[in-house]
């Protein structure tokens, strides 16, 4: 029995990538700055959360080493924490050229993104008056509002009762290679938007846009907008096969569990299981533990952090959020057999403590435990592709072109 489990916490940091400086982000810390700013009781929030962050499961799979090891404290292996038997620890930097979300999953999927995204300027407008256009005459639309980079939130704020009394989208972008649209479900209607999305998809091809993303939201007045969970990202499909592509060509399944099948386009993704929120998630990629056979891979990603924390540079949140999922480890531990490996990484960071509301450019943690493995500390990795790599390698397949498998650090002595 070999079968392969990665949850991706999105967003999940832990320092400041070797490159962070090409972004403006020199010094980020997703982890980091949420545990300084718990440790300082600087993270309380009444009747949600107080004090440390209090992560033990991931502190037990040697998340405190790997933290250590990617802000280069050579000290690592006299981090205090206790790491369980079976577990490894590390860290990778990403080689993509971007930060954003495809680019981190692909390459954790053993395809990195050499290629530069094409991306939108930071003026008002941000979207080329061609493109404009051409949405508006296309999609029949009295309109756009928006046009310039934005936090999902405050653009709806900003414009929400606008765009009922017009129906004019609310278009926006941000550090990503993204066309967001936002509208409303019922005013504007849900499918709408969706087939809206799907025209802007073709129109930004050209311009190598990474994902169109749908953000349909509810409520009537600017106190009471709320975004749901129907976002749908519209992203284009991987230029090369991926891990993903390799295990469904060789009859195996791959259960995608979230925007995973978005992100991949649904291209070597067998199954999908959406969820609304972390903890429906983390059911989700349970069900797809209990379900997956031998040679299969269960990729869950977990958006809240991202979402919900991250970019709202939410600290209390966000650290409320790592230790609502740490607390459902143990229900994945338990489902594990010998011969599989489970695997808790992330895509890029998103430092709640940063400036601005984007994505930071960091190093992610691998952390992972298996009943078969010997575990132990895999160093910082030059690339998330030695993930994918990895998994290749338990899994069987032939090794691909991109990255290096640390599989037998961790596996157990033959
Ligand atoms: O501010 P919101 O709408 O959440 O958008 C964020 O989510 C997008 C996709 O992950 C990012 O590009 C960032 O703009
Ligand atoms: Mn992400
Ligand atoms: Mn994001």
């Amino acid at each position: 029995m070999a079968r392969a489990f990665v949850f991706v916490l999105d967003s999940f940091g832990i320092g400041a990538a070797a490159d962070a400086a090409r972004f403006g982000d020199e010094g980020s810390n997703t982890f980091g700055h949420i545990a300084a700013a718990c440790a300082a009781g600087q993270a309380d929030r009444e009747g949600v959360r107080a004090g440390p962050l209090n992560v033990p499961n991931m502190a037990a799979l040697g998340l405190a080493k790997a933290a250590a090891l990617a802000v280069g404290d050579i000290s690592a292996n006299a981090a205090p924490a206790a790491v369980a038997q079976n577990a490894f620890y590390g860290a990778a930097d990403e080689i993509s050229s971007g930060k954003d979300t495809p680019s981190g999953h692909w390459e954790i999927a053993a395809f990195p993104v050499r290629f530069d995204w094409g991306y939108f300027p930071e003026t008002t407008p941000t979207f080329p008056a061609s493109l404009t256009s051409a949405i508006v005459a296309e999609a029949g639309l009295p309109g756009i509002l928006g046009d310039r980079h934005a936090s999902g939130t405050e653009i709806i704020a900003e414009f929400g009762e606008e765009h009922i009394r017009t129906g004019k989208p609310i278009c926006y972008t941000s550090a990503d290679s993204v066309f967001q649209i936002a509208a409303h479900e019922t005013h504007f209607g849900l499918e709408r938007l969706y087939e809206l999305c799907g025209i802007v998809r073709r129109l930004v091809d050209p311009l190598n846009i990474g994902r169109v993303i749908a953000r349909p939201f509810i409520g009537e007045t600017q106190q009471t907008f709320e975004r749901t969970a129907n976002r749908r990202d519209f992203a284009v499909p991987p230029p090369e096969p991926t891990l993903l592509d390799r295990l469904t060509a060789r009859g195996n399944r791959v259960i995608g569990i979230g925007k995973i099948g978005d992100i991949f386009a649904h291209r070597g993704v067998s199954e999908t299981r959406k969820a609304a929120g972390n903890m429906a998630l983390f059911d989700a990629a349970l069900s797809g533990m209990d379900d997956a056979r031998d040679g299969d891979m269960v990729f869950a990603n977990f958006i809240d952090f991202d979402t919900l924390f991250g970019h709202r540079r939410d600290v209390a949140g966000y650290a409320e959020a790592l230790e609502a999922f740490d607390r459902r480890l143990p229900e994945a531990f338990s489902r594990l057999r010998r011969g599989d490996i489970l695997l808790l990484t992330a895509d890029h960071g998103c430092d709640p403590s940063w400036k601005g509301t984007d994505h930071t450019r960091e190093r992610i943690p691998i952390i992972g435990t298996g009943p078969g493995l010997r575990g132990g500390e895999i160093g910082v990795r030059s690339t998330f592709a030695d993930i994918g790599e990895t998994i290749a390698e338990h899994l069987g397949l032939a090794p691909g072109r991109h990255g290096t498998s640390f599989y037998k650090a961790i596996a157990a002595d033959a």
